[in-house]
């Protein structure tokens, strides 16, 4: 057996002198770097480095961020599901999850972690990158909260380009000055997205599924969501459709028409110079189905619901951002309208209906107006984009403003009432697959004459599996509310025939004093 020679020994030995002297340096400028300089500069200070150390580098680096300002990125999204699926155990870091709706696990790219893929022989670099960003860099809504800020990088060879790029451009669309890049199909980028899209529905991150988006209030931002007042979108999994819908049958066909003739009108719309657009009106008592309607929907036509606070905004050019950052074939909801718009306003010497009904007095100067906020919908904003439906609804349509009532304000009046006997027996068979039993004569008798709304109805008939059990409930619940009823209108009376001998009695007084 060979001994080493001496000068092999020594050589070793410096090799590994030089490494640890190495490692220890990297450890002490770690935590220097750690200990004085905040978490919201390193990633400046770090991207910088990169920055600079990328002069004299062959590599180019795409940044897929999250958001595009307030929307949301589909090539993030999609990076993210065709990751996902290249991720294995035998990494070293990655993220796994399992949410509380599906029995399977979900394997995700872990932060600040890199994966290597290869296209038509070329080395591509992904990593996941995460930095806190300070709010002050963000535009931001109140929040004093750090941010995170989450983007991909995809580094390649700049040789590779044509195979990695989009290929040819042309002028931005809408009239910023990014460049719109048109896809190339055999690029790896196009290959990425379009290999995700036909991946199929909800593989990974129900990416296909409809999202209901709401504006989350800046408190309530979660680090990694988007940023203040921006659409957090949600997965769609209320499951109403027209079938479990309990309401007037005519009235039902009406809607699911008019929602064909809407989505095949396409070129009837351009055709007749109109944005192609559907405004409903929803009104009715609370509990009636305002909101199950509106997902029904959103379910049939397969549309995202953007669901609009408008209370909670302040300015114009914040209504304008968020109604800028909704998708086509979507639906805009605008809730309880009668509460969000201050009737008094409209009358007042500005004519402006003030939005924030905290601010009837002293409307500042850029704060939202029902009439702005109406132009805005018929106008610039419609001309924009296709295939929207804005629903508005209400509790109390005799508060509205007339504006909204006016002809040619809204496309559909959609009037939701209580209970018929009709909807009763659609509940009973939804709720407990039934459609016949002794009590329902009972039940449809005390229907016509109390005014209960589907959703009480649904919440008796879900109190037992066993139907003489939910339907005696229900029959209990008629009887208790003719009960309430019938107390209330003697009480009525009794006041006034009370009222009516007390004035007997002041005119007999009054007529002895004469
Ligand atoms: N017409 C209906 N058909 C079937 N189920 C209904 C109907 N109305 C109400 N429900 C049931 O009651 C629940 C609450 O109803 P929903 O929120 O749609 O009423 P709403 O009119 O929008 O009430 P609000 O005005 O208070 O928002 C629904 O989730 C659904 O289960």
């Amino acid at each position: 057996m060979a001994t080493p020679a001496p000068n092999d020994s020594k050589n070793a030995i410096a090799v590994a002198k030089a490494m640890l002297s190495t490692a220890a340096s990297v450890m002490v400028v770690q935590s220097v770097v750690r200990k004085f300089i905040p978490p919201e500069f390193r990633g400046f200070l770090f991207s910088g480095i990169r920055g600079f150390l990328s002069r004299f580098s062959d590599e180019m680096t795409m940044v897929i961020e999250r958001y595009d300002v307030y929307t949301q990125n589909e090539l993030f999204e999609a990076a993210q599901v065709f990751l996902a699926a290249k991720q294995s155990l035998s990494m070293r870091r990655v993220r796994v999850t399992k949410s509380t709706k599906e029995n399977h696990f979900t394997l995700a790219m872990d932060r600040n972690q890199t994966l290597v893929d290869t296209f038509n022989g070329i080395k591509l670099k992904w990593a996941f990158v995460s930095r806190q960003v300070n709010p002050g860099n963000q535009v931001h809504h109140g929040s004093t909260d750090q941010h995170e800020v989450q983007y991909f990088e995809l580094t390649f060879h700049k040789k590779s380009n044509p195979i990695c790029l989009p290929s040819s451009t042309r002028p931005s669309s809408n009239g910023n000055c990014r460049r719109t890049l048109c896809w190339n199909h055999r690029s790896y980028l196009y290959n990425m997205f379009n290999s995700t899209f036909k991946s199929g529905k909800g593989v990974i991150l129900n990416f296909f599924s409809r999202k209901l988006n709401f504006v989350s209030p800046s408190q309530f931002v979660s680090s990694t969501g988007p940023f203040p007042g921006a659409w957090s979108p949600v997965n769609l999994n209320h499951p109403a459709t027209f079938q479990t819908l309990a309401m007037d049958a005519e009235l039902k066909k009406r809607i699911l028409d008019d929602l064909d003739r809407f989505v095949r009108r396409k070129e009837y719309y351009r055709r007749v110079g109109k944005a192609w657009k559907r405004r409903y009106l929803l009104y009715g008592p609370p509990g009636t189905g305002k909101s199950s309607l509106v997902v029904a929907m959103a379910n049939y036509l397969n549309f995202d619901i953007y669901d609009l606070e408008l209370s909670g905004i302040q300015t114009n050019a914040e209504l304008r951002r968020l109604l800028d950052a909704t998708m086509n074939q979507s639906i805009l909801v605008v809730k309880d309208i009668d509460c969000t718009i201050q009737l008094q306003d409209r009358t007042s010497e500005t004519g402006a209906t003030s939005m924030n009904p905290t601010s009837t007095g002293n409307r500042r100067q850029d704060q939202v107006t029902l009439s702005e906020f109406l132009n805005f919908i018929d106008g610039l904003w419609s001309s924009c984009d296709d295939e929207r439906i804005i629903v508005f609804t209400t509790n109390h349509i005799e508060k509205l403003d007339p504006a909204l009532l006016r002809p040619g304000s809204m496309d559909l009046h959609v009037p939701m009432s209580y209970c018929t006997p009709c909807e009763f027996r659609l509940l009973a068979s939804n709720y407990l697959g039934i459609d016949h039993h002794d009590l329902f004569d009972q039940i449809e008798s005390l229907i016509t004459t109390e005014r209960v709304t589907p959703t009480e109805v649904a919440e008796q008939l879900m109190k037992s599996d066993e139907p003489r059990v939910a339907l005696g409930e229900m029959v209990s619940f008629l009887l208790i509310t003719r009960g309430k009823r019938m107390k209330k209108s003697m009480r009525r009376k009794f006041i006034s025939l009370n009222w009516l001998k007390r004035m007997e009695v002041v005119k007999k007084k009054a007529a002895s004093v004469n």
